[in-house]
């Protein structure tokens, strides 16, 4: 790896492009995209950059650089682009520029550049830069018009709508479970934005909490366990916590995880923080308590003789 790629902060940075012909102009356009403070140094400028600086988007330096201007003129520079047609007067400043570890670009002469400008395709968060070391500029560039193919427009905005969620995710899922649903979120919505990505953001969501969620098994107190399907069986013995009234009777019991815990009661409030954090639960009662919880919890499943409901 010849030059190792860096994404540079230029907001409010000071940015100096010397020359102001066509490759200054090229620079410049794609510069500003990151709202650089930018100053053009060039003794007179190309009709769109002129209108540039008259929509003040830029400061024009009226002056010719010379080998030997006072080096004040780039004092608070981030980043210096020679783009002169004077190719020694660009190199001899690039050196000396790079001496002082000032970020510099000369647009014709890799060798006295410490920074190379990439291909890129722009989707304002989601940025891809391309570089080929200055081996092969159309190669990048036609590897750039590949991949603008297969991010559309829209994903721009996209990236908008996730940074504003990623809090959300956070607060919401534990960290071992956020790419997961990312990645099924971007399955589902793929890279653009539509009126359907809200949608698919709370549906990704809703599964991923299915998914985890824990389980709330339901059975009747008076069944007989003799009766109960091999599933069942399954099911018992994966168990977190009993709630009974009654001690369970020997073969429930004994199916029952060992160190499941058994209670005797649990508040709603607490069934819910325990499904949230995946336990599986097993309420054994009588109907009308049953009748309840089964309204009350939507997900909650049934034991019964002969067979178990299906997963809602
Ligand atoms: C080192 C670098 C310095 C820098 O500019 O930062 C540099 C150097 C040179 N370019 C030259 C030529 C061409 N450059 C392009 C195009 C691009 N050049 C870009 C970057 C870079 N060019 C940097 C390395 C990037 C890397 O490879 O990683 C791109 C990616 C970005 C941009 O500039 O915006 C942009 C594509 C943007 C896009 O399409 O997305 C084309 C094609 C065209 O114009 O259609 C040609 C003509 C074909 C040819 O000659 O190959 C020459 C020879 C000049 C001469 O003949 O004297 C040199 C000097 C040399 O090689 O010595
Ligand atoms: N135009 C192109 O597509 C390419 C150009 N190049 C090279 O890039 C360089 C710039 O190209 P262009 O912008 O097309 O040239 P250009 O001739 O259009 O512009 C050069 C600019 O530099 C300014 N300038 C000259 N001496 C200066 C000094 N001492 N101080 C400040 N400004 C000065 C001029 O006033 C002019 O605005 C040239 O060396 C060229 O060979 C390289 C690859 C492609």
């Amino acid at each position: 790896m010849q030059y190792f790629p860096l994404f540079t902060d230029l907001n409010q940075r000071r940015v100096i492009v010397v020359g102001g012909g066509e490759v200054a102009e090229r620079k410049v356009e794609l510069m500003l995209r990151a709202n650089p403070l930018l100053t053009l140094i060039a003794p007179e400028l190309s009709p769109r950059l002129q209108a540039l600086q008259q929509a003040q988007a830029l400061d024009w330096r009226q002056q010719s650089l010379s080998l030997e201007s006072e080096p004040s003129w780039h004092a608070d520079a981030r980043l210096v682009v020679m783009a002169t047609n004077d190719a020694r007067l660009n190199r001899e400043w690039a050196l000396r520029l790079e001496a002082q570890g000032v970020l510099v670009n000369v647009v014709d002469d890799p060798d006295a550049c410490n920074v190379i400008t990439p291909a890129m395709v722009d989707r304002g968060k989601l940025l891809v830069a391309i570089s080929s070391a200055g081996a092969a500029p159309v190669l990048a560039s036609q590897l750039r018009a590949e991949i603008e193919q297969s991010l559309p427009a829209s994903s721009a905005e996209l990236m908008e709508f996730v940074a504003g969620r990623r809090e959300q995710v956070k607060q919401a899922l534990p960290a071992n479970r956020r790419a997961e649903f990312w990645r099924q979120f971007f399955a589902l919505n793929g890279r653009g934005f539509s009126k359907n990505t809200q949608a698919n953001f709370d549906r990704t969501m809703a599964e991923d909490k299915a998914l985890n969620a824990g389980e709330l098994w339901l059975m009747d107190a008076e069944i007989e366990p003799n009766l109960l399907p091999i599933a069942a069986l399954e099911v018992l013995a994966k168990l977190d916590c009993v709630i009974s009234v009654l001690p369970l009777n020997g073969a429930l019991n004994d199916w029952v995880r060992r160190d499941a815990s058994r209670v005797t009661e649990m508040s709603e409030s607490t069934i819910e923080n325990e499904l949230s954090v995946g336990k599986r639960l097993l309420f054994i009662t009588d109907e009308q308590q049953l009748k309840f919880l089964k309204e009350r919890f939507s997900q909650a499943r049934t034991i019964q003789t002969g067979q178990i409901s299906p997963s809602s």
